[in-house]
């Protein structure tokens, strides 16, 4: 189920006053259609015939006769069904998501309490709404609710406001039961998921609220049709009734369709009504969540917490204590100076401390368990099923190795003060209130360690390296100070700011800036920016200048860049920020030439500069503090350093082919999908994931670049959606690539260096949660074990004496290590007979993706559609 926002019990009153505001006439057109009385051999007056007669009485006004009933009827059942069914999903949600089932019983008894608190309205809607159809002197002549409600009591007594109450509820029931039930679920189906053919993807917004609560709309009236008809037929009978007899009676001489009569007005009242609802509930929840979290009167003493919810549910503090926190100064000031005292010690405040890596550095390694070379298939880390404990720890054996602390440390000229919560950022920097907003509707209550640091500095236009380990939020990190540099979009700055792109982030994979392209909309929801993942598709459509000068963000990779700026259909001189993501990627040899292309078209002379990356050798640092401008560097933990959260071991399995058995062996048994399994090249990718599937792996994926951009995408897709629960990849995934839920990644292939250990580990581990790391090594990679031992090592996973023992391997040495030749094939035995079978069908794959992409590049001609994008993998 989605995730909502808590409010105030009454909105729900208002959003559904509004809405019928709106749908009212429609609503006076299906009771009068309901309750017309039928004689036999006349034909019932049509939908359009009910409105003509009705403006016929007095005007258009009179669509409207019965209004005040039906506000009242809002303010009670709607205020009472939509108010209940919030706090029951918040009681639900405690303990995490709440499932369908529970969800739809909290609905069922919400909407049963909203039609008992309904009902003396809904006798009024339905009595106010259809009197003129009935003969002069049986009429209520009722003036308003109100009135109404008094002539109510006083003719029939108390009793006459539970008249119909039995289907009244029932309606009810099933009313909430079908319609917010349903409005959730779809949400919670569509968010995220992608329309094919458009490849529209699902956000919380109003093409979500709109699509869902148009389903919901349409499932509501089918479900509730036939108790609305019993309703409304009870409702405007006057004297003792009975509704077995009603209803009989009206089978007999209507037939069964009689309780789906009214249906097509039913759904042109409800599904409008059911669409406005949704759409104003939404909205007015987001404006007072903007309003609370930017009031002044909120940060001091809460008071307009408290005011949003007098008379209802209580505005959740539980719940939003996070949020309560941010808008409490006495807990802040409280939490400033037990960070103060935390800092005098050389370590992150609480707030900062997010991932929780930096309670005193890494947890308490075991020890070895074994001194010698294991079996194979052994895995002789010792510590892979042992959770990481990350408790900090101050009493050391005398024999550990010393444990590495995660702090962050910042050197460079007049470092801004790093922030202790968002919220700092909107006193300091006066952030945009939306941004907060959407900071917190993406569950980012507090900055990580690197975000309290790299924030302040990018704000205040200073050139940034910043390392920081794998799943610490780097993305956060430079997208929030861009878009809050940004200001208002460039469409409406009118030139203001200069014509053109005004911030570029270079990302090493396609898959990557996809990613941080998704994550930058999420960011910007709610304003306008122009965001652009750079493709064929879009480059065409930029070439044309005069939209080239409303786009503010553009996310690329650097190849399909330089090819824009080379054809002379992109123009980077107004760009103001400029992020390389995974930067030492992007100033390797493979991408330097490209990237310092880029980097010199970036000719504003304000432009600021900023690299992030999990690793920075040596060499490309040097490169990087060489182009920033009296840059801040900001480490956090130990560079080139995982994650004391990822559990991290080696396995020893002899030779290549006996890797297969091992894992064969290994996904056996029981184990956490999704699992990442790493390989050193496409064809070994394929021949993996083809031998897990032959012997009966299940849910097994492929992704490397050698695939077409629609396979790549599509793959990522399924991962993303949980689908896949053995993902078999190259160094195309081991970057940047953010699936939450991986828990464990198998290095079947020893990594090339230590950066690419670092990054493929540290797609497990992320955000926080726990993960574990596999390695299998082989005789063949023993001479380069010592490198990444000392990785594990220093992160806090325990390495047997006899690795630590082996020589340092020396950097000729190391230079060998991606270079070692495999088979293109992870089983040699069935070799025998399918290399052919094999090689035809890379000859019909290769000639087909040739076929498709002359095809692509037609219809991008001819259409402009979007076209693959070069492979940016190594
Ligand atoms: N302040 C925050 N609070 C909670 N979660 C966060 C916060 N910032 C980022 N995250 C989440 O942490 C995860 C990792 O973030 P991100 O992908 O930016 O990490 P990264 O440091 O760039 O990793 P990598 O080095 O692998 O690229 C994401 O799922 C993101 O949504």
């Amino acid at each position: 189920m989605s995730k909502k926002q808590t409010y105030p019990f009454w909105l729900g009153g208002v959003a559904g006053s509004l809405a019928a505001c709106c749908t009212h006439p429609l609503d006076l057109t299906k009771v009068r259609m309901q309750t017309i009385p039928s004689a036999p051999g006349v034909k019932r007056p049509s939908m359009f015939s009910v409105i003509r007669s009705t403006v016929a009485e007095s005007g258009v006004r009179s669509l409207y006769t019965g209004l005040t009933a039906s506000l009242l009827r809002q303010m009670s059942y709607s205020l009472v069904r939509l108010g209940t069914y919030e706090a029951m999903k918040e009681r639900l949600s405690e303990n995490g998501p709440p499932s369908s089932g529970p969800l739809l019983v909290a609905a069922m008894a919400a909407g049963g309490l909203g039609g008992i608190a309904g009902n003396p309205a809904d006798i009024l809607v339905v009595r106010m709404t259809s009197d003129s159809v009935r003969p002069p002197e049986k009429r209520y002549n009722y003036s308003n609710a109100i009135t109404g409600l008094a002539a109510l009591v006083k003719n029939e007594g108390a009793r006459g406001l539970i008249r119909g109450l039995g289907t009244n509820t029932t309606r009810a029931i099933l009313m909430n039961g079908s319609q917010v039930w349903s409005y959730d679920f779809t949400k919670s189906i569509l968010l995220h998921s992608r329309i094919p053919f458009v490849n529209y993807e699902f956000r919380d917004n109003l093409a979500l609220h709109t699509v869902a609560s148009t389903i919901a709309g349409t499932v509501a009236t089918t479900v509730c049709s036939p108790a609305d008809v019993m309703r409304s037929r009870l409702m405007s009978a006057t004297g003792k009734t009975n509704p077995v007899e009603v209803f009989t009676r009206s089978l007999r001489e209507e037939g069964f369709g009689f309780l789906f009569k009214g249906w097509t007005p039913a759904f042109i009242r409800l599904g409008p009504n059911t669409v406005f609802m949704f759409i104003f509930l939404e909205h007015i929840v987001h404006s007072v969540w903007l309003y609370a979290l930017s009031s002044p009167f909120y940060g001091h003493n809460m008071e307009a917490f408290q005011l949003l919810s007098r008379g209802g549910a209580k505005f959740d503090k539980n719940k939003f204590k996070d949020d309560f926190r941010l808008f409490d100064k006495t807990e802040r000031q409280r939490d400033k100076a037990k960070a103060a005292v935390k800092f005098a010690d050389g370590e992150l405040p609480p707030e900062l401390d997010f991932f929780k890596y930096a309670q005193g550095g890494a947890p308490k390694r075991k020890e070895t368990e074994s001194g010698s070379l294991g079996r194979v298939g052994e895995e002789v880390g010792g510590t892979q099923m042992k959770r990481r404990r990350t408790e900090p720890t101050d009493s050391q054996d005398e024999d550990s190795p010393p444990i590495p602390r995660h702090r962050v440390t910042a050197k460079g000229s007049n470092v801004p003060k790093h922030i202790e919560s968002f919220e700092d950022l909107q006193e300091r920097y006066k952030l945009h209130t939306q941004l907060l907003f959407n900071l917190s509707d993406s569950g980012f209550k507090r900055p990580t360690g690197i975000q309290s640091h790299a924030i302040p500095i990018l704000l205040e236009s200073r050139d940034l390296a910043a390392i920081s380990p794998t799943g610490t939020g780097k993305t956060l990190s430079y997208l929030l100070p861009i878009i809050s540099s940004l200001g208002s979009p460039s469409a409406k700055l009118k030139n203001d700011c200069g014509p053109g792109v005004r911030a570029l982030i270079l990302a090493p994979t396609r898959e990557l800036a996809h990613q941080i392209h998704n994550e930058c909309l999420k960011l910007a929801q709610g304003r306008k920016w122009r965001i652009v993942l750079f493709s064929k598709a879009t480059a065409s459509t930029l070439a044309d200048k005069s939209v080239q000068d409303k786009v503010d963000i553009i996310i690329s990779t650097p190849l399909r860049m330089v090819s824009a700026l080379q054809a002379g259909s992109l123009e980077l001189r107004n760009v103001r920020h400029l992020v390389l993501d995974e930067a030492d990627r992007m100033l390797d040899a493979e991408f330097l030439t490209q990237v310092q292309e880029i980097i010199t078209a970036c000719s504003h002379p304000q432009v600021q500069k900023a690299v992030f990356s999990a690793t920075l050798p040596a060499g490309a640092e040097k490169i990087a503090m060489d182009m920033l401008r009296d840059p801040i560097r900001i480490v956090v933990g130990l560079k080139d350093t995982p994650l004391p959260l990822i559990a991290q071991s080696l396995t020893y399995v002899a030779d290549d082919p006996s890797k297969l058995p091992t894992l064969l062996q290994y996904l056996s048994q029981p184990y956490n999908p999704p699992v990442l399994i790493f390989v050193s090249s496409q064809p070994r990718a394929t021949s993996l994931a083809e031998e897990l599937v032959l012997n009966g792996v299940l849910n097994v994926d492929c992704l490397h670049a050698g695939m077409s951009k629609k396979e790549r995408e599509d793959a990522v897709s399924r991962m993303r959606r949980g689908e896949s629960w053995v993902m078999v990849s190259t160094e195309v995934m081991a970057r940047g690539m953010d699936f939450k839920g991986v828990r464990e990644v198998i290095n079947y292939d020893f990594p090339q260096n230590v950066q690419s250990y670092v990054h493929r580990i540290g797609r497990t581990g992320r955000a926080g949660r726990e993960g574990k790391a596999i390695t299998y090594f082989t005789d063949e990679d023993s001479p380069y074990l010592k490198t990444i031992a000392n990785v594990l090592l220093q992160s806090g996973s325990s390495v047997p004496e006899w690795i630590l023992k082996l020589p340092k391997p020396s950097k000729m040495k190391r230079r060998q290590m991606g270079k070692i030749k495999r088979s293109e094939t992870v089983n040699k035995a069935s070799n025998i007979g399918r290399n052919d079978a094999i090689k035809r069908r890379e000859m019909i794959a290769g000639s087909k993706r040739r076929k498709e992409k002359t095809e692509r590049q037609v219809s991008t001609a001819e259409y402009g559609a979007d076209a693959e994008d070069g492979d940016e993998e190594s």
